[in-house]
């Protein structure tokens, strides 16, 4: 295992800077997703890491080697990495275990040796007896084990995955995601993951680098995005965040919280400690945080849009009556009778105040 470090990446494509001064200190065997909107440049910054581009400015290490700058290069083949592509890339030609195999048998470890590991990772990922088959014989599933069996046989200390799983059906990438979470404790590699899917993210990353336009806006662990998020886009883009325009807030009742007044009801919420007293705000809250109340007083008025039967509870659509133009959503439990176009009374129990752009 290896810490990553990177400094201060640029990096541009003709005019067009896809990485804007990107820093990223992952510890040795730490499992970090990269997660961001399409074209946010998370595969570019993942050929950075790998050696398969050249960056502009900025440094990157691996452990204590400096491998990236603008001045050099260490090849991809050098720098010990495993990679785990969306489309498998397995050669078609070549059977599962002379794929497996095939990066030792070139770097010249002898043939018992490679067949003995090649063995081993095939039945670490459940694929023993398939060394024969061609990858064509394989499921998507299948293929993508074999790919995690050619990293494992290879011994990796940083191991990057592009979006691994985009290519399998729901109930796969269920089973391959506890496969990488095994893969991850049985290795203790550096593993960074791109994906653009918030709930592969909070499921498998001990931290989450959240991408926007070249950028990284924010790099904590999951439960921290969700309930802390640091600016608009964050919030929105992890749990469903909804944001609710705040009046009047403050943080003098205690340290940490909030009253803040939201469609003409005030409601205590959470906020950053060196939150400042203001006119105005934008609380983030999701759809768990807001509760349904019988005193109209209570909470803001509201109006149904549609109840959608979700078995442990009904999705309520609603939409504020003093912001009709948005949608919003809570959580009900399925004994509460509502119909579209029932007047209702919303509590926020908790929220979180964004705190203002530094
Ligand atoms: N070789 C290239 N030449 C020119 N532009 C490129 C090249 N590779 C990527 N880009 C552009 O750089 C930006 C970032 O691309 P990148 O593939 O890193 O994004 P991404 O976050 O991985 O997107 P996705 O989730 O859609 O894969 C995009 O606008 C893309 O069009």
């Amino acid at each position: 295992m290896a810490d990553i470090l990177l400094e201060n990446i640029t990096k541009s494509y003709t005019t067009r800077k896809v990485l804007d001064d990107v820093c990223l200190a992952v510890k040795a065997g730490d499992f970090v997703a990269v997660l961001g909107p399409s074209g946010c440049g998370k595969t570019t910054l993942l050929r950075l890491i790998a050696g398969f581009e050249k960056l502009d400015s900025g440094l990157i290490r691996l452990g204590d080697v400096p491998v990236s700058s603008s001045r050099f290069n260490v090849p991809p083949e050098k720098r010990n990495i495993g990679i785990v592509f969306q489309n498998y890339a397995l050669w078609p030609h070549m059977s599962v275990m002379e794929n497996v195999g095939y990066a030792l048998k070139i770097a010249g470890v002898g043939k018992a040796e490679w067949t003995r590991r090649s063995l081993e990772a095939l039945a670490v990922v459940g694929m023993e007896g398939l060394g024969e088959r061609a990858p064509s014989d394989l499921s998507g599933g299948q293929r993508q084990r074999v790919a995690l069996a050619r990293c494992l046989a290879a011994n990796p200390t940083v191991m990057l995955l592009d979006e691994p799983l985009a290519n399998l059906d729901v109930h796969l990438r269920a089973s391959m995601e506890n496969e990488f979470v095994a893969f991850h404790r049985r290795t203790g590699a550096s593993m960074i993951y791109i994906t653009h899917d918030q709930a592969e993210a909070m499921a498998l990353a001990d931290r989450i680098a959240v991408m926007d336009a070249g950028r990284i806006v924010q790099f904590a662990p999951p439960r921290e995005l969700y309930r802390e998020p640091r600016n608009e886009m964050v919030a929105r883009f992890i749990g469903n965040g909804l944001i609710l325009p705040a009046d009047d807030v403050d943080p003098s009742l205690r340290p940490g919280h909030a009253m803040v007044e939201i469609f003409g009801t005030y409601h205590e919420v959470r906020a950053s400690t060196d939150q400042q007293r203001t006119s105005q705000a934008r609380v983030c809250v999701h759809p768990a945080g807001l509760k349904l109340v019988r005193n109209e007083r209570a909470g803001f008025a509201a109006t149904v849009e549609r109840v959608i039967y979700r078995g442990s509870h009904n999705q309520i659509d609603f939409h504020a009556d003093a912001m009709p133009q948005v949608s919003l959503t809570l959580h009900a439990p399925d004994s509460e009778p509502l119909s579209p176009g029932a007047a209702i009374a919303v509590r926020i129990d908790d929220g979180w105040v964004i705190p203002a752009a530094a």
